[in-house]
């Protein structure tokens, strides 16, 4: 069956995909694939299929924002895929986690306007178990292949996190914030709460893959390499485009596409 916005037939789709909001990043991702092949690139969306560690998997560009993001997410999980990681940057929360860092997200802060038209007010935007747990084990053990192993503990303004990491980089797990607007108007976003609150970390997709992956039975994660800081003036500071940001974003990739691999191997041991 063809998808008509993604343009990728469901006979063509594993059940594993990658997701991530830059069609240039799919293409960097499709790069550590065997056998990858294009089957699409239909407005933003990017789609590439190739095997890693002898499973099939999906890397797929979804755009910025929300509403463009969930058609993304619906149409793959009609397509037939089951488990979905999606690979981003956000702005963090606190110097404990300050560019260069990842984040894996358990939660996500729903403080966009997509998922109030799927789900009622309080319906919790949360990570699949098993996908959190074999991200944060892949982010823990892989790096972006430089450095050595770092470990501590990090204090944030409403309590503690601990970090381990290779090649230098932080990998902290907690919850992060999904909002619409990326730079301010007159209204202002309110993020000394959720900073005071515990959350980590601000993107702008995230909510919307975990209420559509619940609502329609599919299991997801999301790990992202922190760029700067959320509550910073973007419109002057905003640079994902530093040695320390590739090094962080080169460090997710390979965490999810293990946690991915690590997922199907286990899949196919309860078959
Ligand atoms: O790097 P990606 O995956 O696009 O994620 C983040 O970057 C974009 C904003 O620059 C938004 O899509 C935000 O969620
Ligand atoms: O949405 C985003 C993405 C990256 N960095 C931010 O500060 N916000």
């Amino acid at each position: 069956m063809l998808m008509p916005i993604l343009q990728i037939h469901s006979e063509d789709m594993p059940a594993y995909a990658i997701v991530c909001g830059d069609p240039a990043r799919a293409e960097k991702i499709s790069r550590k694939l065997e056998n990858a092949r294009e089957l699409a690139f239909s407005r933003e969306y990017r789609t590439f299929v190739g095997e890693y560690e002898g499973i099939q998997m999906a890397v797929v560009s979804h755009g910025v924002g929300s509403p463009g993001a969930a058609v993304c997410f619906e149409e793959l999980i009609r397509a037939g895929v089951k488990t979905l990681i999606r690979v981003g940057t956000a702005g963090s929360y606190t110097a404990d986690y300050p560019a260069g860092s990842v984040i894996v997200s358990t939660a996500a802060v729903r403080s966009d306007g997509l998922t109030r038209q799927l789900v009622p007010d309080g319906f919790p935007a949360v990570a699949d178990i098993d996908v959190t747990s074999a991200l944060v084990a892949a982010a823990r053990e892989t790096g972006s292949g430089e450095g050595e192993a770092v470990s501590g503990e990090a204090g944030t303004e409403a309590g503690a996190a601990s970090f381990t990491g290779v090649g230098a980089t932080k990998v902290g797990v907690g919850i992060t914030v999904t909002l619409d607007a990326f730079f301010t108007g007159v209204e202002e976003i309110p993020h000394r709460k959720y900073k005071q609150a515990g959350a980590l970390a601000a993107e702008m997709e995230i909510a919307a893959l975990y209420i559509v992956s619940t609502l329609r039975g599919a299991r997801a994660g999301a790990i992202v390499a922190i760029d700067g800081f959320a509550d910073s003036d973007l419109a002057a500071e905003y640079d994902p485009h530093t040695d320390a940001v590739a090094k962080a974003v080169e460090h997710e990739i390979n965490a999810a596409l293990r946690a991915l691999a690590t997922l199907a191997r286990q899949d196919q041991a309860t078959r």
